[in-house]
């Protein structure tokens, strides 16, 4: 993953035709993500699961819900939710799901991400009941995924929105350890290489529901940046 510039994220929940989704796992993207925020179903991650094997780019379940999680994927991503104003998003899913699962969790293939949300507007925002912390708040959060929880990655979260690349190139210039990544609103190549410039990761997704052709170019763009 250290190596990793660019990821997909492709929603179970939403059409994508077979030519689309054979474009997407051979562009070179260094992975997929399933996941999204609302109508994630059990059927709907093992269907798109199903269809991603056929290829050999690595696939990632970021787990949105205890009702749809699954063997079968190369690695798994656990969202904590840091400027949720709700415990239960931040620890107390996460508690429960490893109460239930921790016998057969192989830690060597889960990563925890630590999330800051900061569309305001999002679907995401609004369900974990976030709030919009200031720049400063913000730094805080990273430091307490990297000293205080050590967390493999920060996720500077705009989902639908292209974010403030100030923020997050000062966010990245205090992580050491932890990989920020970086996710909202990114349509083309310019954005997509600004965006990789102040982070570590990129990651693509409702945009190759709107402007496929576009969205399948930021791979390439960010490969070539040196
Ligand atoms: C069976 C087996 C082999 C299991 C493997 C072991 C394993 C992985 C067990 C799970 C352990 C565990 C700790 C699970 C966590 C369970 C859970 C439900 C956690 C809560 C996660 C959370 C905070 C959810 C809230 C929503 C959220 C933050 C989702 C993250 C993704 C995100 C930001 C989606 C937004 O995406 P976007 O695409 O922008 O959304 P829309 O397009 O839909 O708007
Ligand atoms: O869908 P977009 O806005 O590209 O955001 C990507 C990802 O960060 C969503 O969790
Ligand atoms: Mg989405």
């Amino acid at each position: 993953m250290n190596e990793w510039k660019h990821i997909f994220k492709l929603d179970p929940a939403k059409e994508i035709s077979e030519e689309q989704l054979e474009m997407i796992c051979e562009s070179g993207t260094d992975a997929i993500i399933v996941g999204g925020t609302d109508n994630i179903t059990l059927d709907g991650v093992l269907e798109l699961l199903s269809r991603i094997r056929r290829f050999t780019v690595p696939c990632i379940l970021e787990v949105s819900t205890m009702d749809a999680i699954t063997p079968g994927f190369d690695y798994y991503y656990i969202p904590m939710v840091m400027n949720s104003t709700e415990k239960k998003w931040m620890m107390d899913i996460q508690h429960q799901a490893i109460k239930a699962y921790k016998d057969i969790m192989d830690w060597n293939e889960i990563f925890v991400e630590g999330y800051c949300i900061l569309n305001k507007d999002s679907k995401v925002f609004k369900h974990t009941n976030s709030v919009i912390p200031d720049d400063e708040d913000v730094i805080a959060y990273a430091h307490m995924a990297e000293h205080v929880f050590h967390l493999p990655i920060f996720y500077i979260e705009y989902s639908g929105k292209y974010g403030d690349t100030e923020l997050v190139k000062k966010v990245k210039d205090q992580l050491n350890n932890t990989l920020l990544f970086y996710g909202g609103g990114i349509e083309n190549n310019f954005q997509a290489r600004e965006m990789k410039e102040h982070s570590d990761i990129i990651v693509v997704g409702n945009s190759l529901y709107k402007d496929f052709k576009k969205a399948l170019k930021t791979v390439k763009a960010v490969k070539d940046m040196e």
